[in-house]
């Protein structure tokens, strides 16, 4: 019978023997050397080897200017992070299928044979050969071994992760392929499946928005353990029995797997696991988003009311990514607290003309999509706080105008300082008289946080830009307060306007009153 095996089975031990004997072979045939001849041969090796080595060490030479741009260098990705925080490409791959064998019958006891007298150790044997019980499927036919299944990707919110930067430093990631069939021989009871794959989990931050590069959204990861399969492994190769035409009708009788020719030995192959590139964006999840000027006092106001500690300092853009914090429930409301809950982010700070790119631009911005209160921080002993307030009002409206009409509260901060405190009541009525009352309207929020966002669409934006809606044709504050986040004063008047705002917004976990 022709030994027949895959071609990538490690059937070419006999070749490789051959090629080790000749090897040998070679060796000994090679004629003595003196000490002279010896010593300069081993000089030019050491040569050789040195040279070697230089080249080993050099450094590897530059690659085509196109290439170098595909990533960010790693220098600019910890000088720049916050360019890169929340929007990463990464190429997964699934792994492949593990291939199956072909598979010799194993030798029936000859009908000719001369039959021996049965003993008692011939119990379960049929004519002295013993009886094989193989596994059987349903439909009674011989289960023959298949390869393992390559492993899955999965893509999965973990919230001990917070940016995306790590796939800016590797951005391919494969799962493992599936184990081949144990070993290729005679079919036997003892053979089995070749392992699974494992599937490849890779962690992302919660509210990572995966999608398919220049392709459909395959899952918004909103809450943390929500995970997604990117790419599946391929399938695990079949089993065929090798057995002379004279026997096949009598093999098919245990299995259709019969091998009829060496095309046939393609379906032993597992197939190969799915390739695919992927666009992560992150747009963090939180119910309020702080917004302000750069040293307005975000940071600080966050750092007040919640456990998260961002950095604090006295020049603009001190933040680059957005922190989050966690606001507590409500003690007034007993048992039903914890339906107050809140999840702050404070973000970078605006300035005029970072729909343009200025300051830190605008793209931050995305992250207030998911929140559902806006909260403004103004530091009120500034040159013109009213005029602070509304270049941030505007930036908001250029990059999506449906954040205008959530509803938001202002905090005129800072107002420990005299400056600030003398004019806290003008400023008050100037900033709650910028807006309409009647256009307060909670239908049109739960219409904004539902539907499509703004931030890709360029009509809603040219619409703003063309000066069709004013600042004052969106809905009023629900609240104007004084405060200084950094002494603790107006603390609860400030969370108690919050926490109303919040409680006016659509909100399942709330009772209704
Ligand atoms: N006097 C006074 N100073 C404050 C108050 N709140 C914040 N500050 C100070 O204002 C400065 C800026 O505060 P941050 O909280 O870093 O401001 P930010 O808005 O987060 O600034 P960016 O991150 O740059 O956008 C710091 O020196 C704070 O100590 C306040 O209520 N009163
Ligand atoms: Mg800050």
């Amino acid at each position: 019978m022709p030994l027949l095996l895959h071609p990538r089975f490690p059937s070419s031990h006999a070749a490789a023997c051959a090629h080790r004997d000749a090897a040998v072979h070679h060796r000994d045939a090679r004629p003595a050397l003196h000490l002279p001849e010896l010593h300069a041969t081993r000089q030019r090796r050491n040569n050789v080897a040195c040279r070697a080595t230089r080249a080993r060490e050099a450094p590897p030479p530059p690659l085509p200017k196109q290439k170098q741009t595909v990533a960010p260098a790693a220098a600019a990705l910890s000088k720049e992070a916050h360019k890169y925080f929340d929007h990463a490409v990464v190429t997964v791959r699934a792994g492949d299928g593990g291939h199956g064998a072909v598979l010799a019958m194993p030798a029936s006891p000859s009908t000719d044979a001369p039959k021996s007298p049965r003993r008692r150790s011939d119990k379960g044997k049929r004519n002295g050969v013993k009886k094989v019980s193989y596994k059987r499927n349903y439909d009674g036919s011989v289960a023959l071994p298949m390869g393992g299944h390559g492993g899955d990707v999965v893509v999965y919110a973990d919230e001990a992760s917070e940016t995306l930067l790590q796939f800016h430093e590797k951005a391919r990631y494969c799962a493992k392929r599936g184990g081949n069939v144990g070993a290729a021989g005679t079919l036997s009871s003892r053979m089995h499946n070749g392992f699974a794959g494992e599937t490849l989990r890779i962690p992302v931050p919660v509210g990572t928005v995966v999608k398919r590069k220049k392709g459909a959204v395959l899952a918004d990861l909103a809450h943390p353990g929500d995970e997604v399969i990117v790419a599946r492994g391929g399938q695990g190769g079949i089993s065929l029995i090798d057995v002379p035409e004279y026997k096949r009708r009598k093999a098919m009788a245990l299995s259709p797997n019969i091998m009829r020719d060496a095309s046939d030995k393609v379906l032993i192959h597992g197939q190969p696991g799915e390739e695919v590139s992927l666009e992560l964006t992150l747009r963090v999840v939180a119910d309020v988003g702080l917004v302000g000027l750069p040293n307005a006092g975000k940071s600080t106001l966050l750092s007040a009311i919640t456990l998260a500690r961002p950095d604090i300092a006295d020049y603009p853009f001190t933040t680059l990514m957005p922190n989050l914090g966690r606001l507590g429930g409500d003690p007034s409301l007993g048992a039903l607290q914890f339906s107050s809950e809140a999840t702050l982010a404070d973000l970078p700070g605006l300035i005029e003309g970072a729909h343009l790119g200025k300051g830190l631009g605008r793209n931050f911005l995305r992250h207030l999509r998911r929140t559902r209160v806006i909260v403004h921080v103004v530091d009120a002993a500034a040159d013109d706080p009213v005029d602070d307030y509304k270049i941030v009002r505007k930036e908001l409206r250029m990059y999506n105008p449906q954040y205008l009409e959530r509803p938001y509260v202002v905090v005129l901060n800072k107002i420990d300082l005299p400056k600030a405190q003398d004019r806290l009541s003008s400023l008050a009525f100037e900033i709650s008289s910028i807006g309409c009352e009647e256009c307060d309207d909670n239908n049109t929020i739960k219409g904004n946080l539902n539907g499509s966002t703004g931030e890709n669409n360029t009509s809603s934006e040219t619409k703003a830009e063309g000066g069709e809606k004013e600042l004052r044709d969106y809905p009023i504050p629900q609240a104007v307060v004084g405060a200084s986040v950094l002494k603790h004063i107006g603390i609860d008047e400030m969370l108690k306007e919050i926490r109303a705002a919040l409680g006016k917004c659509f909100d399942h976990r709330l009772p209704e009153p």
